[in-house]
């Protein structure tokens, strides 16, 4: 099988006349975090469920590790966490995930390394009921890693939790990016996409704005630099950055330049500066947020 492990074409699921999910493309390759990210009601949910078999497309097709979606040979290699986990409250992480490693037909082994994984070990005996919405939820991506699937697709995994629950999620994310797992989440959380995943769709009324590495939707950095005299830094800068790096300047004392560059260029930048005489007041960086781009793409929604 290829590394394209989803791939959605022209996907549409319409309820009636109206299009939760309209003509999606989307690519998720072998060994990345990908954010699948828009604001309520844009069609993720519906998305990762056609995608699982759990709802029919109306249109479009997809291929999920090399087979329709929800068919047996496909799903074997899926582990999925979609609203919410199917806990017995009664019983404690680890026995949750021994009897969910037994019906999968796995051996009750299994349990230990995924409670591990979601780092749950030192609450491994302590009732399901016990746990905070942030444990729940972890471990209901314990239940998932059973098996160690090829791809993992989280509807939302910090949805509802609290800034320390978030926290944890996103270390298990991280992990799990570390791993070389795949990765297949839903977000609204900008913040949290930006942190953990490799590429993003940003999608909005059922389709996808744009996609991308997050430093590819982010697009380059700016440079801001408040210097004396205005004329020369304009100069120095031209020379070190391009000529048409200079994206506006304001006169003043001092003057105020906006350049492109990145971050790297700052240190040659300076000595160039102060090398031709000009006074560096400030120099600064500014990158745009993905919550920025998310802001423009989706015009505040
Ligand atoms: N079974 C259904 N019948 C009718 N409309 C539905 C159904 N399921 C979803 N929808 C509609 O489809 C749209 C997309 O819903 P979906 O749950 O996929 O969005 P979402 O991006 O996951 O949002 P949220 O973050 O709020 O869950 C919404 O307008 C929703 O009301």
């Amino acid at each position: 099988m290829d590394d394209d492990l989803v791939v959605a074409r022209g996907l549409t699921k319409r309820y009636g006349s109206r299009a939760a999910v309209d003509s999606l493309d989307l690519t998720v390759r072998r060994g990345e975090v990908y954010g699948f990210l828009g604001p309520n009601g844009a069609g993720k949910t519906t998305t990762l469920r056609m995608l699982l078999g759990l709802v029919r497309p109306t249109g479009g097709s997809a291929r999920v590790l090399g087979h329709p979606p929800g068919d047996p040979r496909g799903l074997r290699g899926v582990g999925a966490l979609v609203e919410g986990p199917g806990l017995f409250p009664h019983l404690s992480g680890l026995d949750n995930l021994r009897v969910a490693a037994r019906w999968a037909g796995l051996p009750e082994s299994a349990a230990g390394p995924a409670l591990a994984e979601v780092g749950l070990e030192e609450r491994a005996g302590d009732r399901a009921s016990a746990y905070s919405l942030g444990m729940r939820q972890r471990l209901g991506v314990a239940l998932a890693l059973l098996g160690s699937p090829e791809l993992l697709v989280l509807d939302e995994p910090t949805n509802g939790l609290d800034p320390a629950g978030t926290a944890d999620m996103r270390a298990l994310l991280l992990r799990c990016r570390a791993a070389g797992r795949t990765v297949l989440l839903s977000s609204h959380l900008l913040s949290e996409v930006q942190q953990v995943c490799d590429r993003v769709a940003v999608v909005r009324d059922g389709r996808v704005l744009t996609e991308g590495t997050v430093a590819e939707l982010r697009g380059g950095a700016e440079l801001v630099v408040a210097a004396e005299p205005l004329a020369t830094a304009c100069r120095v800068a031209e020379a070190v950055l391009g000529a048409d790096s200079v994206l506006g300047s304001s006169a003043g004392s001092p003057g105020r330049i906006r350049l492109r560059g990145a971050p790297a260029d700052v240190p040659r930048l300076n000595a160039e500066l102060v090398g031709a005489g000009v006074q560096v007041w400030a120099l600064q960086v500014e990158e745009r947020s993905l919550e920025d781009v998310f802001l423009e793409l989706t015009g505040g929604a």
